[in-house]
């Protein structure tokens, strides 16, 4: 039964009412409304704060305030007493004040009443706040999502997200999807925040990609506007890459290898196979028939500094590096395929041999990167004419995953780390042209090299991420690393039409104080500019620089280590002076850039907090 609210004056209250308020008499309760009510009690709680409490006296009260209350009255609070006239204004001022609290009581039940009516029908979601002010969010913006038929736009460097469906076990747990896809290349991420006094609001992140895909896209239309445009390129005498980015069971795998049914996987509309498809398409084409190229597969993982051939029982490989700075696997099968149903065997094979750990975010969770290579060689299987690598990165969580696990666990945590850091640096240097590629930071980087070099060299990366409020935080760590690396391949491109709506509370936070009225909201609005103004842009410089300080203590390492073992490789006799001056340079360069870069970020954080300061002067 829910209280029926009188006002002190003994008249209705005039605060919102419950929609669904259940019937007392049995009767089946009307269809509820948990919107309404959540407006409702949004009003609610910002009457409450500032109408009833006595710091917020009404203006028209204040005007006429008899100041301090000297005399003590034995005052009895009841409906009678306000409508009487008061004696004196001191006694005006107590009744004022005893109506204000009565009100604020009557509110205070009202609005839990309201709130455990929500809750019963939101079924005691423990996040139906923040999904009532996404879903609030939501109403105000005019949605264009991609197409499958729009036009694909080539670039040396495509970088785009895709946004699984919440799984079974996030909608058990009844998670808010914190993901907003408003148009083909923009993305929300609704950051779940609570306030010093545990009010909730949400701060809303954008990002703008290449791309953005929302969880009804399929494996297809990802392929179309990815890695297809790429193929085209191993036939021009170009490698192609593309890489699968994001948190353990956000859907790499599901991307990469195809889409899973149950336990079985769909090998054939993964971008493995989309892209072998392609392939073979290609070779009938009038252009390349008559070239006889030769088709051939490779399947290997690096798992730590670990390289394993997956098409040959997971046989430890070395990787070798010569005087030209080829890198090369040593032994690593090179089946030749003559069809596409070959390659989707050895995918097969491949896929079932990748090595697994475990971390609490997912049992089967995948710790090694998984590259799958489709190489176009000229007959007699010399010369490479073209090569497209496809890599299942590993998961990117980072330490806080990883902390409660084992030593074993963590190693592997850091190396992941490194090879992604790695991964981020080379796909910058190949944007940036002519700049030095650091490719010997990490094992993937190093068997990748000859994708970050070269004018013919096309780069995509697909950034996976999961909608559910509870990894929003990885979520943001991954859209964070693919931002990254499209600000510098993108530049200033804001000619994207329609994709520039203007998208209502962008530059607010989102709070459960919001009635939507401006002059109610004062308070709150220095809090909305110190949060959204501020700390954002902050918080990223300050991430993009404890991030390069990491870089550079592990280059300081390595490189120590890299120059101890070339020092001593000189001092042999009949060493090659070539080979040791080449790699002595490229070894110096590699971690000036890395320092260079490093200085440049915190040079900017140190501007940034400057003119922080200077502005709150
Ligand atoms: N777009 C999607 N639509 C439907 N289900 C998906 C989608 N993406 C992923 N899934 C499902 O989510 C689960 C985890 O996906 P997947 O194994 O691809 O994650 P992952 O990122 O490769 O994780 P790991 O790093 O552990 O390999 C799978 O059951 C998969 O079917």
């Amino acid at each position: 039964m829910f209280p029926i609210v009188v006002s002190a004056r003994g008249s209705p209250n005039t605060s919102p009412k419950l929609s669904d308020a259940p019937h007392s008499d049995g009767e089946r309760p009307r269809k509820s409304n948990s919107k309404e009510n959540f407006q409702n009690w949004l009003k609610l709680k910002n009457g409450l704060s500032r109408e009833s409490s006595p710091l917020h006296t009404p203006k028209s009260d204040t005007q006429h305030s008899p100041g301090p209350v000297k005399k003590k009255f034995n005052f009895r609070r009841t409906t009678n007493v306000y409508q009487e006239k008061p004696r004196s204004k001191a006694v005006r001022e107590v009744a004022l004040i005893a109506k204000n609290r009565d009100e604020r009581r009557q509110r205070q039940a009202n609005e839990k009443a309201i709130k455990q009516a929500i809750l019963k029908e939101e079924n005691g979601n423990p996040y139906w706040e923040f999904a009532m002010m996404i879903r609030d969010f939501r109403e105000k913006i005019n949605f264009h999502p991609l197409k499958a038929d729009d036009p694909v736009v080539e670039s040396q460097i495509t970088v785009c997200v895709r946004k699984r469906p919440l799984n079974d076990k996030e909608q058990r747990n009844r998670e808010v999807d914190v993901i907003t896809i408003p148009s083909k290349d923009r993305l929300i991420l609704h950051e779940p925040k609570n306030k010093v006094d545990l009010t909730k609001y949400l701060e809303n992140q954008q990002f703008r990609f290449d791309y953005v895909f929302d969880h009804t896209t399929t494996n297809d239309v990802i392929y179309k506007f990815t890695a297809q445009p790429l193929v085209k390129t191993i036939f021009e005498g170009g490698m192609a890459t593309c890489f699968a980015y994001g948190q353990t069971g956000a859907g790499k795998t599901h991307t990469m290898g195809g889409e899973f049914k149950g336990k079985h996987q769909n090998f054939t509309n993964g971008i493995y196979g989309l892209v072998a498809r392609d392939v073979f398409t290609y070779l009938r084409d009038p252009r390349y028939r008559n070239m006889n190229y030769v088709v051939s597969a490779s399947f290997f993982e690096i798992y730590g500094k670990m390289v394993f051939d997956l098409l040959a029982k997971k046989q430890r490989l070395r990787v070798l590096e010569d005087g030209q700075q080829v890198v090369q696997v040593v032994g690593l099968t090179e089946r030749v395929v003559g069809s596409v149903n070959d390659v989707l065997e050895l995918i097969q094979k491949g896929s079932l041999e990748r090595m697994c750990g475990q971390t609490s975010a997912n049992t089967n969770s995948s710790r090694s990167h998984a590259v799958f290579q489709i190489l176009i060689r000229h007959p007699g299987l010399k010369k490479l004419q073209g090569k497209f690598s496809l890599i299942d990165l590993a998961g990117n969580e980072r330490g806080a995953d990883t902390s409660k696990s084992n030593r074993q666990t963590r190693i592997e945590g850091a190396d992941i780390n490194k090879s992604l850091l790695a991964l981020k640096e080379c796909i910058r240097a190949l944007g940036k042209k002519g700049a030095h590629c650091p490719f010997r930071g990490s094992k993937l980087t190093q068997v990748l090299r000859d994708s970050f070099i070269g004018e013919k060299s096309r780069t995509c990366m697909i950034a996976l991420i999961s909608p559910g409020v509870a990894s929003w935080e990885h979520t943001l760590n991954t859209l964070r690393y693919a931002d990254r690396v499209k600000e510098l391949v993108v530049g200033n491109d804001d000619d994207k039409g329609d994709s520039n709506q203007s998208i209502p509370n962008l530059k607010d936070t989102v709070s459960s104080d919001d009635t939507g009225s401006n002059d109610e909201n004062e308070e709150n609005d220095e809090d909305i500019e110190d949060i959204t103004e501020e700390n954002p842009s902050l918080y990223a410089a300050e991430w993009e620089v404890m991030e390069s300080h990491k870089h550079v203590i592990e280059s300081c390492v390595y490189f120590h280590k890299m120059a101890c073992d070339l020092y001593n490789s000189s001092q042999t006799d009949g060493y090659n002076k070539h080979e040791f001056a080449s790699n002595w340079k490229n070894l110096l360069q590699e971690v000036i850039d890395i320092q260079k870069d490093a200085l440049i970020k915190v040079t900017d954080y140190c501007n940034l907090l400057h003119s922080k300061t200077a502005l709150n002067k």
